[in-house]
Parts: structure tokens; C-alpha cells; sequence
């Protein structure tokens, strides 16, 4: 009889040629903690993937390895057929954006200069420091910036101006810059109501689609994941314990990421054997 894990492994198509794979990644931090282990997916192009699990999981840990904030311990990560390593990921960069739950944006800095800084990995920087962007850079901020729904009378506004809804907008502007086919949202909507948050996940839901962009999401709200991803894979203690269609995140998998008596996950177990 197939254990639960086994019964939820997840097979993308076959046919299709895989965006990201990760290959059973581990990461140790310094001080011994393990944030991921045997982690092995494979992520489609145009995916929208959220990640669930308890704080501590690895979630966060998980999207910063994609861009090279974090490095691995063991395994490998591999990107349009690239493993990525240091001289790759520096190629990989401006094709990989990322949303953050802080938003992270310069306060005092108006709109259209936070959006620009989303062309760091293209302008130097030092005209960046003195703000000589080349016009088509300009343009395509004004661009974004529409495009996120802030009105043109926004863009010469300081960030800290703004409501938290609208910041989260210039966050994801920002990562829409340089027209990224990766997009990194860790926990997008963590400190917005919820009608602010549909709202934010509906924006990069639909920009991610125009441009046929990936999208890995970190979320703790189970109602949100189910709503908006085509996908969702559940981290528990660094381990995949569910990968699967949002549909099949049933309570048996809630449970098996989020119960305090949930049975341990033998580390002899492959969570998603099926799953190349
Ligand atoms: N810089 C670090 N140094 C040492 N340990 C770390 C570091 N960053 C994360 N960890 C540890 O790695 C594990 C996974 O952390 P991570 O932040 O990836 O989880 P998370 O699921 O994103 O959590 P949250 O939902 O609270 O943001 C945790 O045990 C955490 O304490």
C-alpha cells in the first residue's frame, strides 16, 4: 500500500521542458541548522508555485537558494538546462526577480526611482547611485508602474508615502522590470488585509501569465495558496511532504504539514519518488 507521501507525489508533463529543478538540495546553515534536505523538484515554465509550511520549514530558505543569496550544501539547482553555480548565477540574475514581505523599498526615494533599482543587475552602480538610467529603462518603469495599477501622479511620490498595498505594487513593479521569467515572492502579502492581499497575488498572478514567467510564492494562509496556485508544495522540517495540483491539498496533507501529531517523516522516505 502506498504511504500517504507516495500517494501524493506529483509528476508535471512529461513533454514539457522543465524551467527549474532542484535536485535533491540540502542546506546546512554554519551553525548546524538544516533548513532543507532531499528537496527534488521539478518546476514547469509558467507554474504558479506556492510553498507551504510551518515557520522554520525552509520556505524562505528555499526561494533564496534560486538566486543565489543562499548556497547549497549539497545537491543541485538547475535553470533552463544550467546548473547554477557562481559564474552561471551571475548570467541567471537579471532573469530572476524576487517580491519580498517587507517589500524592502528605499523610503525616502520616489516611486520611479525604487521601480529603476529593479535594473541593478544592468546599470552599474554608480549610475545608479546618480540615477542615469537609459531611457528605455525609463520608459519601461513608467510602463510597470501602470501596469501594477499606480496612477502616474504616484511615481514621484516618496515610497514611505504610500499604503502598504501600494508599496507591495512598487515591489512588484520592480520585479517586472527587466522582464524577469523567474519570480520570487517570499510571503508577498504577509502584512496586508485580505482583500489587499487578493488583490496582490491576483497582480502577479496575471503579470507572471503576460509574460509567461514562473512564480515561486511562499505563503502561510492555506486559503490563499488554494485559490491562487496551480501548484503547491508543502515543506515540513526542510522535507517535501506534498507536491501536487492546489485541488489535491486536501486536509490529510494540511495535516501533514501543520499537525503537531502528525508522524515524523522517515528520513529513509523519498517524499515525491515520482517526481524527477
Ligand atoms: N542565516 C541563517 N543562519 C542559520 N540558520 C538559519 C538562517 N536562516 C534560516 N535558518 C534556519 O533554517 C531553517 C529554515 O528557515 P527559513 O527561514 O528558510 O524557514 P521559513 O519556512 O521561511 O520560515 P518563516 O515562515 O518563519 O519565514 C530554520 O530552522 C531557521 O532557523
Amino acid at each position: 500500500m502506498p504511504t500517504a507521501l507516495q500517494s501524493r507525489s506529483y509528476s508535471p508533463n512529461p513533454t514539457e521542458i522543465p524551467h527549474l529543478v532542484f535536485d535533491s538540495i540540502r542546506k546546512q546553515y554554519s551553525d548546524g541548522a538544516i533548513a532543507l534536505e532531499g528537496v527534488t523538484a521539478t518546476i514547469n515554465r509558467g507554474e504558479f508555485c506556492v510553498i507551504l509550511g510551518q515557520s522554520g520549514s525552509g520556505k524562505s530558505t528555499l526561494l533564496r537558494a534560486i538566486n543565489g543569496l543562499t548556497d547549497l550544501s549539497s545537491g543541485e539547482l538547475i535553470f533552463d538546462n544550467k546548473t547554477l553555480n557562481p559564474s552561471s548565477l551571475r548570467s541567471i540574475r537579471r532573469r530572476v526577480a524576487m517580491v519580498h514581505q517587507h517589500f524592502n523599498l528605499v523610503e525616502r526615494a520616489s516611486v520611479a526611482t525604487n521601480v529603476l533599482i529593479g535594473a541593478v543587475a544592468e546599470v552599474s552602480f554608480w549610475r545608479a547611485m546618480l540615477g542615469w538610467y537609459p531611457a528605455h529603462l525609463r520608459k519601461r518603469a513608467c510602463q510597470v508602474i501602470a501596469r501594477v495599477g499606480l496612477d502616474e501622479v504616484h511615481s514621484k511620490r516618496r515610497a514611505s508615502a504610500l499604503s502598504g498595498g501600494q508599496q507591495q505594487r512598487v515591489g512588484i513593479a520592480r520585479a517586472l522590470l527587466l522582464n524577469p521569467e523567474i519570480i520570487l515572492a517570499d510571503e508577498p502579502v504577509a502584512s496586508l488585509d485580505p482583500a489587499i492581499s487578493r488583490e496582490i497575488l491576483s497582480l502577479i498572478r496575471t503579470a507572471a501569465q503576460e509574460q509567461n514567467a514562473t512564480v515561486l510564492c511562499s505563503l502561510h494562509q492555506i486559503d490563499l495558496a488554494r485559490e491562487y496556485a496551480d501548484r503547491i508544495i508543502g515543506l515540513r522540517k526542510g522535507r517535501i511532504v506534498f507536491d501536487g495540483p492546489a485541488a489535491n491539498f486536501d486536509a490529510e496533507a494540511e495535516a501533514a504539514l501543520y499537525s503537531k501529531n502528525h508522524p515524523p517523516i522517515s528520513t529513509n522516505e523519498t517524499a515525491n519518488p515520482e517526481h524527477v
